[in-house]
């Protein structure tokens, strides 16, 4: 039987075959492979010896994460089987959507974000200062990584409904792009999670002897723009084509206008958000059975996730048949001054003008129950940071006004959600129709006709999007990423129900079968792009719908394949090589690390 040679000329641990300085986090350290695997990635002997299958792995991390006595241990344990194996890693978090998702994103990132600081273990992502204006191409240079397809970014400055977290937002840009890769298969080291640091007006952080960012307070708007002007066109230098995603900025506005028309980019928790919440709300109008003409929509919080959202739902109305000016006048937003209104005395930031009602004949309504008494909402969501705003009291007002009233509390994590499901379900007798930003469990409840069942919320969180909007820009290289793209991602999340779900009620399809809507949603992101003329794959035009979803999944990063991969390319080289002794010998040639596959 063949066998590893130790009498070898050059021991195999002096090979310098794989420089795993940088290769920090993918030099696959995967207890599965083969032992010539092992050879050939220079892992050989790094792990113990025993080739294991994926129910071994499986069996062992889940009696790990069980003996976690917090979510915080378990979210630390999860990042760091991710740093040490990162196809493992990706194998559970895709068999175990449900379970994993929140530990690893909404709502424990919002508490490992709060504590990054405190709990921080290992590098993950990258950081640059405002100090490094000037340099930062000579920054980003030291990303080990050489074929980065996507970034997320952030400042720290809103995180989740968090507040201004400066660089414990790391957790963030981490958790997106780790469901980017869970849900819509780019690959791990095709990801690059980035935290600006470019300052924190949180005080608290700034006197705290454990914060890892920088005491200085946050920079002006101006400097903030000129370092932004600056990574860009460092980040397209080093990868031109990087698909780049703003997150859980305080004021994204100004960098979206900026630079939607001249990169790939899209800023997530306006678009993103707002495709994610249009999807869910094309189903619930449907199930509402009032036409959209008779909505009535108050939302709680005019800021990027509510104007976002705002400004899809009402370009869905007019594709229904409504003028723009009556589609806009169904929306009702609510900020810490009370009802946005044309004549309210102070000067509205830009993003919400076009939503100021002129109808308000000079009555200002300043608190949420005095504008929903006014309005009788058909529709209530609650994009403000206020955990449990939607008080008992006004959600029975929304179902002693509507038969199906639409609920969706949206707030980040849990503890921000304007209400919870069991209220919402309680106190509309189970008739809301809910989603909400954070998972919550189904429960069962009687209604007052004595009926007995079992309800299931909604989530309805812009990680059923971005997935498949970076995947479909990155597949065809997109030049930018276009309205149409954002807004047909939640078209086709909402078509992409089944009919056993449309049954169980839901407005998003199950959580589980995420990857295979991501296909979807991104052959029709893709369909989008192409109709905009900013495809640059020009040679994917001409397929078939079903040829397009088959090229996008045989694209997509599946962890339990990969082991199998790595088989077929050796068993590729060791075929052209003619014969076994290279690998035997330790003279392979070097695996070239982390090529990306997409
Ligand atoms: N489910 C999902 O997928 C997503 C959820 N979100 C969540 O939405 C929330 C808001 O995010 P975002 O829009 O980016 O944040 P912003 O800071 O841009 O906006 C917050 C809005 O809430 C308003 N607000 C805050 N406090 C009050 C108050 N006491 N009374 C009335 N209005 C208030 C603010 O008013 P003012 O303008 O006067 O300051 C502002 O309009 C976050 O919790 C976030 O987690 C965001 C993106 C995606
Ligand atoms: C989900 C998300 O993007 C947010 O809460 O900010
Ligand atoms: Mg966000």
């Amino acid at each position: 039987m063949a066998r590893f040679s130790t009498q070898r000329s050059r021991p195999l641990h002096a090979t310098p075959f794989i420089n795993h300085s940088t290769t920090p986090s993918y030099a696959n350290h995967d207890t599965a492979n083969p032992s010539y695997i092992r050879k050939y990635l220079r892992t050989y002997g790094l792990t113990p010896p025993h080739s294991e299958s994926y129910e071994t792995q499986k069996t062992r991390c889940l009696a790990q994460l069980g003996l976690k006595n917090t979510d915080i241990d378990k979210f630390q344990y999860l990042s760091t089987l991710r740093k040490n194996n990162v196809h493992l890693f990706y194998r559970l978090v895709t068999d175990h959507l449900r379970e994993l998702i929140p530990l690893i994103y909404t709502p424990v990132v919002g508490e490992a974000c709060q504590r990054w600081s405190e709990i921080y273990q290992q590098p993950e992502g990258m950081y640059l200062s405002w100090e490094d204006r000037g340099s930062l191409a000579a920054v980003i240079a030291n990303w080990p990584q050489p074929n980065v397809e996507i970034t997320c970014i952030t400042d720290g400055s809103r995180i989740l409904g968090l507040g201004d977290l400066g660089i414990n937002g790391m957790g963030i840009p981490i958790g997106k792009l780790t469901l980017y890769t869970a849900c819509s298969g780019i690959r791990p080291e095709a990801t690059l999670p980035l935290t600006l640091d470019l300052g924190t007006s949180n005080k608290t952080l700034r006197d705290d002897p454990l914060y890892m960012g920088s005491r200085r307070d946050k920079v002006s708007r101006e400097e903030e723009q000129e370092f932004l002007d600056e990574l860009m066109a460092a980040l397209t230098e080093r990868w031109p084509g990087i698909v780049i995603q703003f997150e859980d900025f305080k004021n994204p506005f100004p960098s979206l206008e900026r630079y939607q028309n001249s990169y790939s980019c899209f800023n997530d928790d306006i678009q993103g958000t707002g495709a994610v919440i249009l999807g869910g709300v094309i189903n619930a109008v449907k199930r509402s059975g009032l036409p959209c003409k008779d909505h009535r929509a108050v939302f709680l919080g005019a800021g990027s996730a509510g104007v976002g959202v705002a400004k899809q739902i009402v370009e869905f109305f007019i594709r229904e048949g409504m003028s723009e000016e009556d589609a806009r006048n169904c929306f009702n937003l609510v900020d810490t001054k009370g009802l946005v209104t044309a004549d309210r005395g102070d000067k509205l930031a830009s993003h919400k003008v076009y939503f100021a009602r002129q109808d308000n004949k000079g009555q200002q309504f300043k608190s949420l129950e005095e504008v929903i008494d006014h309005v009788h909402p058909t529709i209530l969501m609650g994009l403000s940071t206020l955990g449990g705003v939607f008080t008992p009291e006004i959600l029975r007002k929304m179902a002693d006004w509507n038969t199906a009233p639409i609920i969706f509390p949206l707030s980040n994590p849990s503890s921000k959600s304007e209400c919870d499901y069991e209220s919402a379900v309680k106190n509309t007798d189970g008739r809301c129709l809910f989603a909400s930003g954070s998972p919550f469990p189904p429960m069962t409840f009687t209604n007052s006709d004595g009926e007995a069942r079992t309800y299931c919320p909604g989530q309805a969180n812009n990680m059923y999007v971005f997935p498949s909007i970076g995947l479909g820009s990155i597949l065809f290289k997109t030049v930018r990423v276009t309205d149409s793209m954002i807004y047909t991602s939640g078209e086709a999340l909402s078509a992409a129900l089944t009919a056993e779900e449309i049954e169980r009620g839901l407005l998003y399809p199950d959580i589980t079968r995420i990857r295979e809507v991501s296909i979807v949603v991104t052959r029709m992101v893709m369909r989008a792009a192409q109709a905009d003329g900013v495809d640059r794959e020009t040679a994917l035009r001409k397929m078939s719908d079903s040829d397009l979803d088959n090229y996008i999944k045989a694209r997509m990063y599946d962890p339990h394949t990969e082991v199998r991969s790595l088989e077929r390319e050796v068993g590729q080289l060791l075929s052209s090589l003619g014969n076994l002794s290279p690998i035997l010998n330790g003279s392979l040639p070097e695996k070239k690390p982390n090529g990306s596959k997409l």
